[in-house]
């Protein structure tokens, strides 16, 4: 949604809400970032103009045909919750009595774009309506029910759009047969269609004239809907319903779906036709049947694989599948088989446990690829912690460690860059090589899914022959917009978590986020704002001496209350300078390993060490449950993935369940600088996520502060002296590579982008206000938790492997 929109969407919000956040470039040039500030305040004026003309609704007017909605509006919609316009844009009400099961519907067939407190945003794309129907809803089903809970009647385009990206769906699929792929599908028709495409022509690797032509194997009603013999999921629901049992209870899908394959046995033999495509024009062709609109589905039906042998895992019996894990695994295994796509959770949520689970229950070899090799360590950790798996059976592959699994089955982990590599193997690591490369995978599960480059993950899914592929990442976003990709590489999206309801909940720490504005000092901003000095301008802006006093402010302050401070700051010059005159530890690039390891060992458990200085190389592979509050002093342009990851180091706050307990993210940005710019761009995935930013422009309190650094003019001089004297390199952000940290502080690098802006106070903040909240939540607490699944977990693994028991 555009900012401007979805900020006035907002009811109630301060004055800077519209911000302009529609360019994406991380980095820009100094006349650029001019430019979009003077843009920006522009739109800050024509929205407040626009607001001055509608002094009683500040949103109706950005929906540029309420006149026409109003003509169209049906008698009892404000019993309805959601809005659709022709663009297949939906905006649903999260305070009406409907939103759970209208949330839980276009979660199904829409990708979710915005959910702020009162509004929610949704967008109908030809990826999400192909996902709906793979998990068994049904074109007309879409349309009646989106008409149902619409305010309006559904407009012809959007009922024609829902209808075209639908009804293609389930006429051909891509396949893996011993190692190869192959494009399939009962009618020879379509397979005929599809080669007349130059393109995809041109990816066939085999040369007969013809198709090829062999008996499908029997899968009894769960085939592709829409395909000959198939019945999909609805009617499967359907003739439960008319099955009473012994117990006048309905069978339950799972139950017929077995029973049904049991009478399988007297079908006429069907057959289905197919030919091969080169393996390293996979996406290429998935791609290209999409644009013909004739998608491609990729269903492992792992149940019914003969040829790959079975692998021994189950979950551990104190392994409790949160519901919204189950939510998300129940989109990949929907129909009871695998389909390949992307589960997307905040960090903290548990998305390991998501892969272990999709592991135990497809049941054969998996192959778990992340981003280094201290989460290699932690996969095959949690693998133990989480499954009865013999340890012997899990294989890893990193430049420290090459070992194979003894049985036919087995997992191995390993890393991105491992597989991909160009480089000269040595003797052993091809030999795993082969390994891998000969053989079939059951699952690929792929980590931090949306850090990897096209490039890399396309040499990977060549090199890796899998059925299935699990995306998982906390932030699908990139700021160079290739997340299209993964659409084509793995799948699509199948699942993601609304953040507030799960820190509602107290899966994840509930934070308050401000940005803390901080006057440039006269000298200071002097200097910024001479021409020509361009690398310089942000190194005054992260040393502006009133930035400094905010962060000396901050610390002291969350330091009395009792929290665990982490300070970042990108660029290593400030860090330096800012930790030593405070008196703290600090870890960047060059800290040896021996210095971070004592360093975080005392953050972690004495009581004198409460704040510690961090550079990037903290953002993401930093497990630090004490930690409670965040001070971000200087950041990376625009990108909102770092600011996301960056919030995601306090989600997992081991105090998160406390009465009353927040934790605290604050941006210190210098006022009237591009860090302003910046800043409120990296908000803007936080903001769609529900976080609301206050902005904090005065500090109560500093002004009694006695100790405060670069309190006299002389300080401050001297200090613009140090900064004016420093290299220009000292102005660069800081450049990493590697793994960052023994395993035992590391999580498993997770990677994360209109603001929200409220004024507020730094009382407003930590005072009365939040007991008021936590009372608030702790009822929606129970009112969820009343909503969750009750039941074991393991129900939904019986599902899955009902038929090999
Ligand atoms: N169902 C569950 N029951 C109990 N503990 C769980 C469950 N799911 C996850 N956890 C725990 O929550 C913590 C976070 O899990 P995990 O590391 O998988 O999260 P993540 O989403 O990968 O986070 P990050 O992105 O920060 O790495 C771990 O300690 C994990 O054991």
């Amino acid at each position: 949604m555009p900012p401007k929109r979805k900020a006035a969407l907002e009811k109630g919000n301060g004055e800077d809400d519209e911000m302009d956040y529609s360019q994406d470039e991380e980095e820009l040039s100094d006349k650029e970032t001019y430019d979009k500030l003077r843009d920006t305040f522009d739109v800050v004026a024509m929205s407040k103009r626009a607001r001055a003309a509608h002094p009683k609704d500040s949103a109706s007017f950005l929906f540029k045909k309420c006149d026409q909605w109003d003509a169209q509006l049906r008698p009892d919609h404000l019993n309805r919750p959601i809005w659709v316009d022709d663009a297949g844009r939906i905006i649903l009400e999260s305070f009406s009595p409907l939103f759970d099961d209208a949330q839980d519907f276009l979660i199904n067939i829409a990708e979710p774009q915005s959910r702020v407190s009162r509004m929610h945003e949704y967008t109908l794309t030809p990826h999400s309506l192909f996902a709906a129907v793979s998990v068994g809803h049904s074109s007309r089903e879409i349309v009646e029910k989106l008409d149902s809970y619409a305010k309006t009647p559904l407009s012809p385009t959007v009922i024609a759009f829902i209808r075209k990206s639908t009804s293609s769906f389930g006429k051909a699929k891509i396949v893996l047969k011993h190692t190869l792929t192959y494009i399939e599908s009962d009618d020879p028709a379509i397979l005929e269609k599809i080669l007349k495409d130059p393109i995809i022509a041109q990816c066939r690797a085999d040369t007969n004239a013809g198709l090829i032509k062999e008996a499908a194997p029997k899968i009894g009603v769960m085939a592709i809907p829409g395909t000959k013999m198939a019945a999909g999921a609805n009617q499967v629901a359907a003739a439960a319903k008319q099955i009473p049992q012994p117990n006048g209870e309905p069978q339950k899908p799972a139950e017929i779906i077995a029973s049904l394959r049991e009478d399988d046995d007297d079908e006429e033999i069907a057959q289905v036709h197919s030919f091969q495509i080169k393996t390293d024009e996979r996406e290429r062709v998935i791609k290209r049947c999409q644009d013909i609109q004739l998608p491609l589905t990729e269903e492992y039906d792992f149940n019914n694989d003969e040829m790959n042998a079975n692998l021994d895992i189950d979950l551990r019996p104190h392994a409790q599948i949160r519901y919204y894990q189950e939510k998300a695994l129940s989109k990949m295994f929907s129909n009871s088989r695998a389909r390949s796509g992307i589960i997307v959770l905040p960090c903290g949520a548990g998305k390991t446990l998501v892969g272990i689970t999709a592991a135990c229950g497809v049941k054969k070899s998996v192959i778990v690829l992340c981003t280094s090799a201290m989460s290699v360590v932690q996969w095959r950790a949690e693998f133990i912690k989480w499954s009865n798996i013999n340890p012997e059976d899990i294989a890893v592959f990193t430049s420290e460690s090459k070992t194979l699994f003894p049985r036919n089955a087995g997992i191995i982990i390993s890393t991105y860059s491992m597989i991909s590599m160009n480089r000269e193997r040595s003797h052993e690591s091809k030999k795993v090589m082969e390994f891998i490369k000969e053989r079939e995978w059951g699952l690929l599960i792929a980590d931090e899914v949306h850090v990897v480059p096209a490039v890399m993950f396309k040499k990977v899914t060549y090199a890796i022959a899998s059925h299935a592929k699990l995306g998982l990442t906390a932030t699908l976003l990139r700021e160079d917009e290739k997340i299209e990709d993964l659409n084509f590489l793995i799948g699509p999206k199948l699942y993601e978590a609304n953040w507030q309801e799960l820190s509602e909940q107290g899966h994840i720490a509930r934070v308050q986020c401000a940005e803390v504005w901080c006057q440039m000092t006269p000298e200071f901003y002097m200097e910024w704002l001479k021409p020509g000095i361009t690398q310089k301008r942000a190194l005054l802006s992260v040393m502006n001496p009133r930035k400094f006093q905010a962060c000396q402010f901050l610390i002291k302050y969350h330091e009395n209350r009792g929290d665990k401070i982490i300070v970042f700051s990108d660029n290593v010059y400030a860090l330096e300078k800012y930790a030593k005159k405070l008196g703290k530890a600090y870890i960047y690039g060059a800290t040896p390993q021996s210095e971070r390891l004592r360093i975080l060992e005392n953050f972690q458990h004495n009581d004198a060490v409460n704040t510690i200085f961090l550079s990037k190389i903290g953002d993401t592979s930093l497990d630090l449950p004490e930690a409670t509050c965040l001070i971000q002093i200087s950041s990376h342009y625009g990108s909102r993935r770092q600011e996301a990851q960056r919030l995601g180091r306090i989600l997992r706050a081991k105090r998160r369940n406390d009465e009353g307990f927040n934790a605290f993210f604050y941006s210190l940005v210098s006022k009237d600088t591009d860090e302003m710019y910046y800043s409120s761009k990296r908000q803007a995935f936080l903001v769609d996520q529900g976080y609301a930013f206050k902005v904090i422009t005065k500090l109560e309190g500093i002004e009694n502060e006695k100790d405060l650094a670069f309190a006299s003019a002389q300080d401050k001089r001297e200090l613009l002296m140090d900064v004016l004297l420093a290299k220009e390199s000292d102005a660069a952000t800081e450049k990493i590579g590697g793994d960052l940290f023994s395993s035992r502080f590391a999580s498993k690098g997770k990677k994360r982008g209109g603001v929200k802006r409220t004024a507020g106070m730094l009382s407003d903040l930590s005072g009365g206000q939040d007991m008021a909240y936590s009372e608030y939540a702790k009822s929606r607490n129970k009112e969820l938790m009343k909503k969750k699944k009750k039941g074991p977990q393991n129900d939904f693994l019986r599902k899955l492997t009902q038929k090999k028991k």
